[in-house]
């Protein structure tokens, strides 16, 4: 079954707890937090202070996407802010190999998200040792921007590799994800959705979430 991962990025940060009360009761999986520091992206949204807040109340499992340069020098503080699981850039970083192990050991799931300029290629050394492969489908940076569609094929290629290798990867999609591509992401290999605007800007949040996870799941990604 893939799963819906609504970004706080789009949520209006007034009424941050009727956000999180909004996916606690959706059927929502994960929560996914995006941590942007004004030099790997060109924008700053929130750190480890509202992270920490938002695991208070949050419910689910959270999902936490750094978009920020040498990860590697906070990754137990968003560990002990709250993070499930924690995804770092493949571009922010020049020891891939030792954020994911640092990741582990500070008790979270491991991610590694590529750029959309970024060859898939860049994972064949850590592929067995991630949970997840992030692949953007927009440029980093914001919400609201436009699906590139040549993800598809960087979704099909991440996803071949990790049966090839065998590995426990799951993919998740990130950026301009909604109900009018979501069928094309999960049939090319994608088991969790990000979606930001599509839910949060949309007037029935809840019932995005829904259609989203009504949508039927690629029989090839189990579990
Ligand atoms: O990582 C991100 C941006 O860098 C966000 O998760 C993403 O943009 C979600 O927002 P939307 O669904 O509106 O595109
Ligand atoms: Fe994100």
């Amino acid at each position: 079954m893939h799963l819906i991962a609504p970004s706080l990025l789009a949520a209006d940060f007034r009424r941050l707890d009727q956000a999180i009360s909004l996916v606690n009761k959706s059927e929502a999986d994960w929560f996914h937090l995006d941590v942007m520091d004004g030099m790997f992206v060109p924008n700053i949204s929130f750190g480890q202070f509202i992270i920490q807040q938002v695991a208070k109340d949050a419910k689910k499992y959270l999902d936490v996407h750094l978009m920020i340069e040498q990860p590697e020098r906070y990754i137990e503080s968003f560990a002990e802010a709250g993070a499930d699981g924690i995804t770092v850039h493949a571009e922010a970083t020049k020891h891939l190999h030792r954020v994911i192990q640092q990741i582990k050991a500070a008790g979270c799931k491991a991610g590694v998200a590529l750029n959309p300029h970024t060859p898939v290629s860049v994972l064949e050394n850590v592929i067995e040792d991630i949970d997840l492969v992030l692949i953007m489908t927009v440029n980093p940076g914001f919400g609201g921007q436009k699906f590139i569609y040549q993800s598809l094929q960087k979704i099909r290629q991440a996803y071949d590799m990790i049966v090839v290798r065998n590995s426990p990867a799951i993919i998740e999609v990130d950026g301009g994800i909604g109900l009018q591509n979501a069928r094309k992401v999960l049939e090319a290999g994608a088991r969790v959705l990000v979606a930001g605007s599509a839910v949060f800007k949309a007037e029935d949040p809840a019932g995005v979430i829904r259609d989203l996870k009504g949508l039927e799941s690629n029989p090839l990604i189990s579990v």
